[in-house]
């Protein structure tokens, strides 16, 4: 998988993280769910159209890595693909305002990108959220609520996370909030 990280910020990375099939089953380990966070981990629709709104200036993303790669063994799962088949992974920051608020990652099984589904290799810096809310086959299922496991100070500890589903296949999304997203003052 390429990186296209330069200054290696080692808090913009993804640490381990369980997930939840609630918020409530989740704030029973961590009542943090329902904190300032709560907003976030719930909000519906599409993330990026909400953080768009959230910006006082400008809202990017930051392609961080992407190509063909294995998911883990629980995404694989979670996805009812082989384990060991390579799927197109995609890591991005979602910037507000230039700060980096949300990391995401992306599984994109091979399914996915047959036919006009090729267009997901070539997004580059396009939030993934404009094709997905435009193109009318694509149905987003139940929200997780995953708890991050910290390795480094500063790295997330709230996500979230939904399955896509096209005409015969799924793509999975994962949301991991920055605390430079919820302890802004403006919610
Ligand atoms: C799924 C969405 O797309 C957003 C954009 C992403 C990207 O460009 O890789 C990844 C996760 C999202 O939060 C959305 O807007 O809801």
């Amino acid at each position: 998988m390429q990186s296209r990280v330069s200054d290696i910020d080692s808090r913009l990375t993804i640490p381990p993280t369980d997930w939840y099939q609630s918020l409530t089953a989740a704030g029973l380990l961590n009542p943090e769910v329902h904190g300032p966070a709560r907003y976030w981990l719930q909000v519906e629709g599409s993330f990026t159209r909400a953080l768009q709104k959230q910006c006082s200036n400008s809202f990017h993303v930051e392609v961080r890595r992407e190509g063909f790669a294995t998911p883990t063994q629980e995404e694989a799962r979670r996805l009812r693909i082989p384990h060991r088949q390579h799927a197109w992974i995609r890591e991005v920051s979602l910037c507000g305002d230039n700060q980096p608020w949300v990391l995401a990652r992306t599984v994109i099984p091979l399914k996915c990108l047959e036919g006009e589904g090729r267009r997901l290799l070539h997004l580059g810096n396009r939030p993934l959220g404009a094709y997905l809310f435009t193109s009318p086959h694509w149905q987003r299922g139940p929200l997780e609520t995953g708890l991050c496991r910290p390795v480094i100070p500063g790295q997330p500890e709230l996500a979230r996370r939904s399955l896509f589903s096209g005409h015969n296949s799924s793509l999975l999304v994962g949301e991991y909030l920055l605390p430079a997203l919820f302890q802004r003052n403006t919610l």
